[in-house]
């Protein structure tokens, strides 16, 4: 083998001197198109300033301005795909690849060596050097032993013989370590990935995806592809490199642009939005589900499903009651037959008024909706309908071109104004006259922008109300809660999905047909009603959902077949496919062993076998015992790990240990709109930890006390799983039965002896 490794070493050198020529080659190119742009640029803004006074010039001057523009925008593309070409080249002169597969195609006499890297790299006579993760031949890396394998490409699938899968840890283009598999990809390099401390960044894992990822990252067939996976399973980075998979499997026809992920927060968005860049691919749309209700319903406090949670406690049963049924399908139901059977005179139009003066009244508008005939799908009435007021719009419009106020202002036109009105457009005027009519038309126009945009935006038309309306009608004891929270321009989170649903079902609005995937992180946060929205909303996208019912925090969890038989009811899937992830990375095995405990079905998941110490349960007398502890293991962790959290049940929880902690210790507390994680130890409620990890994992109060009731397991079970390598909880008095009755070999007991 040490023969084997220095020739590994060679290839590896000769790979890197082609690297760094091409570097070079790249280098030179991309200065040459910078100078263009510049000199581009340059003659640009001179032809912006030339003579604009005669009508002739100041045409001219328009159009080479608009071909100088497409040029100036051609070479800015040039020179960014030449410059991300630089930066794949330098990733792969620090590391060129990670994998080699030895294969033979039947009937051929000759076997290959193909080494797999995160791009792919050819050298001047066309041999591929490294082949990319994504080309279909790789997945044999990822998914075969050795012997005959098959693998899928554009033509169908393929089949050969797997000689050899070779591993290598390449850094600053030295081999560190390598050796031979049977496995799909063995433990050895993942053992040293995971035993890494942790980062800002979450990073990518292509040198080490394990079949069952390989497999979710793959599938190019489902149209709902559902995720199960425990709590440290890899479900985040299976998604990453699934999108980052897609983009290069369909490059002509998808961009990032046509991909949207719903995350958790916006902590979780930042600590993920490293990994795409990291594989030379842009970075998908990304969202909560918080702001994804704000941009639609502007003007309205939306609640966030954080305050959601904190205000669960105060919740009467019946209150819990509507929200259930408000969250279901059943309900979605009601909100699209109401729409459907909605007489046109209950329909909520508002005046539209411009400067105090009605323009549209509200009983002309209900007029003008009744007068399109009744068999017309909603939407087409709707749309008739705001034609129909535009063209009225229209006509006041050039009745006011030609009032003595607008006459007045052409006069004064400056030529900065007037550059201003001819926008993009190419216009030749036959005479004073028509160019005339054309500006006075153009100032009316803009005078009455408002009153545009109103009923483009429908706000001819109260969705709020109407849906008051439609509460009032299907669910009256949520009416005056509801009509309470608009008065204060606050909305429930359970109100905005069936609101959105009426009224984009009545004004036809609100859907998005150019977005190809959607993903969702935390999808068991979502109800069933939200997913009847969203798939509105998301018509013509494929669906990837992944979730850990386990972490639910204030819900019962679904069997996964069962929820996958729902959601494919629910969003009308044709193609659905289930996936489950039980092995666990994230964890030490012995923190992952405890916390499987902790599950009535723990047993299926699997603990990596990566070694550490027992989880700590610090069991003192008192209240003030509790905070020594706390400090006293906040304090040891701060100077071993890199990352360290302190985990709350909620926010009021979080802000007091602050209080109690901040001056002695380095501490923060997270807030809902933070995006970066602090250095010292950051305290958050664990609503805000979804999705993240840390080195060390502390927790205040594990007491029976704090967490009496089996009900509140999901809550302690994400709580614990966010840890790495280090778990501690403090018990002020008694542990949760959560954890007294679990095997005691699973944890280490400390206990202080209560103060006499
Ligand atoms: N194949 C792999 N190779 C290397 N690291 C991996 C692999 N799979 C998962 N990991 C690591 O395990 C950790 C957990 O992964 P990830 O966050 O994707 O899991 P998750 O299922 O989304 O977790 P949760 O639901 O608990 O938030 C991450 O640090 C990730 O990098």
């Amino acid at each position: 083998m040490e023969n084997e490794r220095e020739l590994e070493q060679q290839r590896v050198d000769q790979v890197i001197d082609e690297i760094q020529v091409q570097l070079k080659q790249t280098e030179k190119e991309y200065q040459k198109a910078h100078e263009e742009t510049s000199s581009v640029e340059k003659n640009y803004v001179q032809n912006a300033k030339v003579n604009t006074t005669e009508v002739d010039d100041r045409m001219e001057t328009n159009a080479e301005i608009q071909q100088q523009k497409q040029l100036v925008a051609k070479n800015i593309q040039t020179e960014q795909i030449l410059k991300d070409q630089l930066t794949t080249l330098t990733d792969l002169q620090d590391t060129p690849y990670f994998g080699r597969i030895d294969i033979q195609d039947p009937g051929d006499p000759e076997q290959e060596s193909l080494y797999i890297g995160t791009a792919s790299l050819n050298d001047d006579h066309q041999n591929f050097l490294i082949y990319d993760w994504r080309a279909p031949i790789s997945s044999v890396y990822y998914n075969g032993t050795l012997g005959k394998v098959e693998y899928e490409t554009p033509a169908g699938t393929q089949e050969t013989k797997l000689l050899k899968k070779r591993q290598f840890k390449i850094k600053a283009g030295q081999i560190q370590n390598m050796f031979d598999t049977n496995e799909t990809v063995g433990d050895e390099i993942l053992q040293d990935v995971l035993d890494e401390h942790s980062d800002e960044y979450m990073k990518n894992i292509v040198a080490t995806i394990q079949k069952e990822q390989n497999d979710i990252i793959r599938d190019t067939k489902s149209d709902l592809l559902l995720v199960q996976g425990v709590a440290g399973s890899g479900k985040t980075s299976a998604i990453l490199q699934r999108i980052a998979f897609l983009l290069y499997h369909s490059r002509d026809k998808l961009n990032a642009d046509q991909i949207v992920l719903f995350s958790p927060n916006l902590l979780f968005s930042r600590y993920i939005s490293d990994v795409l860049p990291s594989l030379g691919e842009k970075n998908m749309r990304q969202v909560t589900l918080y702001e994804f209700f704000s941009r639609r319903l502007q003007g309205l406090n939306v609640e966030s499903l954080f305050d959601h949670y904190e205000r669960q406690d105060e919740l009467s049963e019946t209150q819990k009651q509507l929200d259930r049924y408000k969250s279901s399908v059943a309900f979605m139901k009601r909100v699209k037959n109401y729409a459907k059977n909605l007489p046109s005179t209950n329909f909520e139009f508002t005046d539209v008024t411009f400067n105090g003066e009605i323009v549209f009244a509200k009983e002309d508008i209900t007029k003008l909706y009744d007068s399109f005939a009744g068999n017309l799908t909603l939407g087409h009435r709707f749309n008739n309908l705001k034609k129909k007021l535009i063209k009225q719009l229209d006509q006041i419009v050039a009745k006011e071109a030609t009032s003595p106020v607008i006459q007045d202002q052409l006069e004064n036109l400056s030529d900065e104004q007037y550059h201003e009105l001819l926008g993009e457009h190419e216009m030749e005027f036959s005479s004073y006259d028509e160019e005339q009519a054309y500006f006075g038309l153009q100032l009316a126009q803009k005078q009455y922008d408002t009153i545009y945009n109103a009923i483009y935006d429908d706000f001819f038309f109260d969705a709020y109300k109407q849906y008051g309306d439609f509460l009032q009608a299907e669910l009256p004891e949520a009416f005056a809660q509801y009509s309470k929270n608009i008065e204060y321009h606050r909305i429930d989170l359970n109100d905005c999905a069936p609101l959105l649903y009426l009224r984009d079902l009545l004004t036809d609005s609100g859907q998005s047909r150019s977005i190809e995937h959607l993903f969702i992180d935390e999808m068991q946060d979502y109800s069933l009603a939200q997913m009847v929205y969203l798939r509105h909303v998301f018509g013509a996208a494929k669906l990837t959902l992944l979730g850990d019912s386990e972490q639910a925090l204030y819900s019962k969890g679904q069997r996964p077949q069962e929820l996958l038989q729902s959601l494919a009811k629910t969003v009308k899937a044709r193609h659905s496919n289930l996936k489950l992830l039980n092995k666990s990375y994230r964890s030490t095995k012995e923190i992952t062993n405890f916390m499987k405990a902790m599950l009535p079905e723990g047993n299926e998941i699997e603990a990596f076998t990566r070694p550490g110490k027992r989880p700590l349960v610090c069991q003192v007398a008192t209240k003030d015992q509790a905070l020594a502890a706390l400090r006293h293991h906040l304090k040891r962790a701060l100077g071993q790990y890199n990352s360290v959290a302190l985990i709350t049940k909620n926010m009021p929880e979080s802000q007091r240990l602050y209080e109690e902690l901040h001056h002695e210790l380095p501490v923060t507390v997270l807030e809902e709109q933070d995006r970066t994680l602090p250095s010292g130890i950051a305290i958050l409620p664990i609503y805000l930890a979804k999705g993240l990890e840390f080195d060390c994992v502390v927790v205040n109060d594990v007491s029976a006390a704090e967490y009496p009731l089996t009900s509140e397991r999901g809550i302690l079970y994400t709580i614990c799983s966010r840890a790495m390598h280090e778990l501690v909880m403090i018990s002020a008095g008694e542990p949760s039965p959560l954890i007294t009755q679990l095997d005691p070999a699973l944890y280490a007991l400390e206990r202080t002896l209560p103060v006499k």
